[in-house]
């Protein structure tokens, strides 16, 4: 797991170049000894300070950029920051040597070497020669020591350059670009011109969603107070950002729609922008955005540094991004053989069905995130205004998506952040760049559309090298792109059981137990006559009562499936002694027993498990609560028991659930239907994915992989969900109320009648 505290371990080779000559390129007044922070490569490769740079540098003025000394293939380990981001072993589109390139191949070897000499003082934020006001700000928010990507961004953004930075999700790649931003900004002010009025901007900053753009716009003016930083987007009165504008500003983040908007009506002048970010820039650039901001970019001085950010970067971005970079460096902390995700995230996967999703959902969220935050992610609008609306009967919740005024969800997210309800359920409209502090759990209640959006809705979560987890539900016909998911992102899920009723009313009850920690003392003695009264009448029972209400239990919990975790049914064993059997045991042998003891049960069984142990000749089947009773009421013949189970035993090829189970229910000729619908479906639905912009209107997502594997593979599961969540009620009933014989006949055999009818008698 990463951590935080990672930061102080020590490198080795500390910068031998860097207080030699790039004194003048920090701070000149600084006496603090300046240095780059990054480890000198024990192989001829040098530090950070050899970057090339193969272009004249603009240098501001009254900094004297040194001129570096040319290393094309300059290499800076990371010994320092394991687990926050490692240096890749090849270049984001493959295309090594083409283009400047921050990694190594060495690494590993260079980290066996060398002696501990470099310390957690070389990091420190006030050891860089930053503006005093930055270094204070952001030691008052707890930022005292740069983070691997801030480290490696620096220098290169000190000296100019374009970028491509590619560092995973929480590692600190606003203060990245911002830090080197709001140092030039804050030395470049000779002419006072930083509280001039009417001052056009120097800094653009374009971010995909307008949640996204505010807290950038946060992040800068926490460190920068003195600056001016105005944040555009849409959904808000053009008024107050207008004010804004025409009173002088140095920094402007928005999204694309509200910039150009304000491009047309005069409101924002680019003319003076030196610096350009794209925050999250795969998306910037991806199909919809691209245009916009293409018109953005025809709007800004040529002579400007221009610089891409993002935890990811498909190889289309860099081929792009070369039309609007000059001659750009790229710094990867991702690489890509390694995985992708922030380390400290766990990964699980659950199988799930249609209609047992939103009850194991509500599970999951009790068992896994402990009363933390949680985040669920939904493909559709509609699906997280409903999924919300399920939740909130058993847990506080919210929905968040783009068809939600600009107002509430400015609202929705200020009380997430605040912790006024613990689960948010939202559109992939949340997935980028959030920094939400405490949010434990990640839920892709539906699979995302590419590898790519899973990284970003994995990220909000194990965030600064925090521990978080993160779950994802996916049905049978959706395993294959699971493991496709794993291949793309280079990771591996835990495959887990939805959680036992069990474990569900014990985490409820601990999380019970954690509130009523936080009562204070006073409340409790108002209350204290009546506990003492309580429990001389009934003991430690009005201790539980209480307790199980505060759960949300006041009420039994309703039965469930074992097997497929709905509610409403009862998961059952039947096992035959050795020598009452009439031949090789079978799901038939269940469905006939069950049609010769309690025909409505033959009717109604679910799923049909054999069970794992040769020893035992039996199976697990679901009913209906009721039909489960009246069967448990039966004479059954001699040699058979059934029995109501609270855990399933070792099942049969797997157990639950698979494509091949379930021949035997007569619930599943339903779903086999639906599924016929589904493939119908599936690929017609992809480019109508009801998927949020930035300014609540659709916009085409490009489709970032070129082998269409898992585009196409996700696009049926996209569709199944669609499909298969709207319909689950219908999909459930098909079998219920499809009365015709499902199981295979105990006498002959043959599907489609039982003993009773069979032409054999
Ligand atoms: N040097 C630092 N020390 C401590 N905390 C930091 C440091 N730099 C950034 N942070 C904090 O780390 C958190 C994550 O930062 P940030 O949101 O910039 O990550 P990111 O890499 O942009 O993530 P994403 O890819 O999800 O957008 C923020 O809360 C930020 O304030």
């Amino acid at each position: 797991m990463a951590s935080i505290v990672g930061v102080s371990s020590l490198y080795r080779s500390p910068c031998l170049e860097l207080p030699k000559r790039a004194l003048p390129y920090l701070s000149p007044s600084s006496e603090k000894p300046p240095f780059c922070g990054l480890r000198a490569s024990a192989t001829t490769r040098g530090c950070c300070c050899s970057l090339r740079s193969s272009r004249p540098t603009a240098a501001p003025p009254r900094l004297l950029v040194p001129s570096a000394v040319a290393s094309p293939n300059s290499v800076l380990s990371e010994e320092a920051f394991k687990g926050l981001g490692d240096f890749s072993k090849s270049s984001l589109d493959g295309e090594e040597g083409e283009e400047e390139y921050y990694g190594s191949e060495e690494e590993e070897e260079e980290d066996a070497e060398g002696s501990a000499v470099g310390s957690e003082e070389e990091l420190a934020i006030a050891n860089l020669g930053l503006p005093e006001q930055l270094v204070s700000t952001l030691e008052k928010r707890g930022i005292t020591h740069l983070f691997p990507i801030q480290r490696a961004v620096l220098l290169p953004a000190l000296e100019s350059r374009d970028l491509i930075a590619r560092a995973k999700t929480g590692t600190g790649k606003t203060l990245a670009f911002g830090i080197p931003i709001i140092k030039r900004l804050t030395e470049d002010n000779d002419d006072r011109r930083i509280s001039r009025r009417g001052r056009l901007p120097r800094v653009l900053v374009l971010a995909p969603t307008r949640e996204l753009a505010k807290q950038v716009e946060k992040e800068i003016k926490e460190s920068a107070p003195y600056l001016g930083t105005v944040c555009v987007y849409g959904g808000v009165s053009y008024n107050i950002q207008q004010n804004a504008l025409a009173r002088g500003v140095d920094v402007v983040v928005g999204t694309p729609g509200r910039i150009i908007d304000l491009i047309n009506s005069n409101s924002l002048q680019l003319g003076e922008v030196k610096y350009l970010v794209l925050d999250e820039a795969d998306q910037m650039l991806a199909v919809g955005f691209e245009e916009d901001v293409e018109v953005i970019l025809e709007k800004l001085p040529s002579d400007r540094q221009s610089m891409l950010f993002s935890a990811t970067m498909p190889g289309w971005v860099k081929k792009l991004a070369r039309r609007y970079l000059n001659d750009p460096l790229t710094i990867d902390l991702v690489g890509d053989q390694d995985e992708k995700l922030a380390e400290g995230i766990k990964l699980y996967a659950i199988p799930t069905t249609a209609t047992s999703k939103r009850t194991i959902l509500s599970d999951l969220v009790t068992v896994y995130a402990k009363g933390g935050k949680t985040i669920v992610f939904t493909q559709t609008k509609r699906d997280a205004d409903e999924v919300s609306m399920a939740l909130t009967n058993s847990i506080a919740s919210e929905a968040l998506h783009g068809d939600i005024s600009q107002h509430q969800r400015e609202r929705t997210l200020s009380g997430f952040r605040q912790g006024k309800f613990t689960v948010l359920v939202a559109t992939d409209v949340a997935a980028r760049g959030l920094d939400i502090p405490n949010v434990d759990l990640i839920i892709h209640y539906e699979l995302p559309n590419d590898p790519e959006t899973f990284v970003h809705r994995s990220g909000r979560t194990g965030r600064a090298g925090k521990e978080g987890t993160t779950i994802l539900m996916f049905t049978s016909s959706q395993r294959r792109t699971v493991r496709s998911l794993e291949r793309d992102v280079g990771c591996k899920f835990e495959f887990i059981s939805p959680p036992l009723m069990q474990e569900v009313l014990e985490s409820s009850a601990e999380q019970v137990v954690a509130t009523l920690q936080g009562v204070h003392p006073e409340s409790i003695q108002h209350f204290l006559p009546t506990a003492q009264r309580l429990t001389q009448e009934l003991g430690t029972n009005a201790l539980a009562a209480a307790l199980a209400h505060l759960s949300g239990f006041s009420q039994p919990p309703s039965s469930r499936s074992l097997i497929s975790h709905e509610q409403g049914w009862v998961t059952l064993q039947l096992t035959r002694e050795q020598g009452y059997s009439r031949g090789f045991f079978s799901p038939r042998s269940v469905t006939g027993f069950l049609s010769d003891v309690y025909p409505a049960a033959a009717d109604e069984v679910g799923k049909i498990y054999l069970i794992a142990d040769e020893r035992v000749q039996g199976a697990v089947f679901d009913l209906p609560e009721e039909i489960a009773k009246e069967l448990l009421n039966k004479q059954l013949p001699p040699g058979n028991t059934i029995s109501k189970i609270m855990k399933l035993p070792a099942l049969q090829d797997d157990g639950p659930p698979t494509d091949n189970y379930g021949r035997f229910s007569n619930r599943d000729r339903g779903s086999r239907g639906g599924s016929r619908e589904r493939g119908h479906r599936s690929s017609r639905n992809w480019g109508s994915r009801d998927y949020d912009s930035d300014d609540g209107f659709r916009r085409g997502g490009r489709s970032y992989r070129t082998d269409n594997s898992w585009s196409r593979s996700s696009r049926g599961s996209n569709d199944d969900w669609l499909i298969g969540g709207r319909r689950s009620g219908r999909s459930s009933s098909f079998g219920s109320r499809d009365r015709g014989f499902g199981g295979a006949c105990f006498n002959c055999g043959r599907t489609g009648h039982r003993a009773s009818e069979c032409p054999n008698n």
